[in-house]
């Protein structure tokens, strides 16, 4: 059983969600293509080998590239030794490239094979319930560089999306976890149902265990997320204006994970994140107490921070300036004025930002 949600983008692709996907994801390399490149990270060395040999049972060459794990994969160097692989196995523009992981190596080979001679197809076979639901859908690619986040990289659209959940099975809890936080801001932003499951199942997400009941009620949340996706990603690839919705919560998140050094997993930050947009917006006049308390509550039900400590505004308000959507001076966040009707705050009063993480601050 799978279902397929067709990205209506300027080259449409399909995500298809569901298990026992592995083998029909080989189905959607581009006809043409001879090579395949398979970037992957160490925990999924053994997946990519079951790929290796399916690729080279459909004839052609298979080459893998085992990159750092998380964000250290995220780097001009990694993506450099990647099209150095590319290069020295004579890859062309009618070849491809798999990125088999987390989101951070769904950007990673994004990224790659965007700038491999100006741009190759790839296919995303995301492994974390984040990569499934936002990373691998949608065209945003990229690395990071000393001074930022995500400061490098290009839109490039998938040739195809396979969510397989039977990858789920070896995830961590907390990275599970970690991945909700993205569901639960395609809840706030757009589609309310999603607030609901989650409150009604938060224990049995969050479990270390997950059961066959708990399992459905995940894959219901992930389609949900990447159909929110899909739209918004539909109307505005680039994202000159709409698109800048999916940013909920990632000024001030993107920010803790730079001042953090990445220690912080990306859903974990912007869960905090989405608390601080939701407190600005109560100081700005746009949302009231309850849609901010269910901010807090349903966060804290999956076991996601919502506070981070005090004393470090100078290095957070420096990373928030090299946020993609500032323009010159002007600092703009997504704030929500009710829940799913997001909208733009721009230049907020300073006073505002500091109240905001004086109620963040634990
Ligand atoms: N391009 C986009 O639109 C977009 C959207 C959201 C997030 N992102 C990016 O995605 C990244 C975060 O992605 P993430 O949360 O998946 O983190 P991640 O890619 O760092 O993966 C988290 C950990 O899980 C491991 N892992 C992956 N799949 C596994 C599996 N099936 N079993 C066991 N371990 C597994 C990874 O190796 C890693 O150690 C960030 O870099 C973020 O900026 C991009
Ligand atoms: O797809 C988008 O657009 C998003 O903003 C999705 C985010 O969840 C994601 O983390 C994205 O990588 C952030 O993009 P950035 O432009 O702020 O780096
Ligand atoms: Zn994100």
């Amino acid at each position: 059983m799978s279902t397929v949600v067709n990205v209506a983008s300027g080259a449409p692709y399909d995500v298809t969600v569901g298990s026992g996907l592995l083998e029909r994801a080989i189905t959607s390399l581009p006809p043409g293509s001879r090579k395949a490149l398979v970037v992957h990270s160490a925990p999924m060395r053994q997946v990519a080998d079951i790929l290796r040999a399916r690729i080279e049972a459909t004839g052609r060459e298979a080459v893998l590239a085992e990159v750092p794990d998380a964000e250290a994969g995220k780097t001009a160097e990694v993506a450099a030794f990647c099209w150095q692989v590319l290069g020295r196995s004579d890859f062309t523009r009618s070849d491809a490239v798999i990125g088999l992981g987390g989101g951070a190596v769904t950007d990673l080979a994004g990224f790659v094979a965007a700038t491999w001679t100006r741009g190759i197809a790839v296919v995303q076979i995301p492994t974390t319930v984040l990569a499934m639901v936002d990373a691998a859908v949608g065209g945003k690619t990229g690395i990071n560089t000393a001074e930022g986040k995500n400061l490098v990289g290009a839109f490039h659209e998938p040739h195809a999306v396979w969510c397989d959940v039977d990858m789920l099975a070896t995830l961590p809890a907390y990275d599970r976890v970690a991945g909700l936080a993205e569901v639960v801001k395609g809840g706030f932003i757009r589609d309310g149902v999603i607030l609901d499951l989650v409150e009604q199942h938060a224990d049995a997400l969050r479990a270390d265990v997950l059961t066959p009941a708990s399992l459905e009620v995940l894959e219901e949340l992930i389609t949900r997320k990447v159909r929110v996706k899909a739209e918004v990603v539909a109307a505005d690839l680039k994202e000159s204006h709409l698109r800048e919705i999916l940013n909920y919560g990632h000024t001030f998140g993107h920010a803790i994970e730079y001042t953090e050094r990445y220690q912080w997993r990306h859903g974990s930050a912007v869960s905090v994140g989405m608390v601080f947009a939701a407190e600005l917006a109560r100081l700005a006049g746009k949302l009231d107490d309850a849609a901010v308390d269910r901010h807090r509550s349903i966060l804290t039900s999956l076991g996601l921070p919502v506070t981070y400590p005090a004393g470090r505004w100078d290095a957070l308000l420096t990373a928030m300036r090299r946020d993609k959507k500032t323009r010159g001076d002007l600092l703009r966040f997504v704030i929500l004025q009710g829940i799913g009707n997001p909208v733009r705050l721009e230049g907020p009063d300073p006073a505002l930002l500091l109240g905001a993480y004086d109620a963040v601050s634990g």
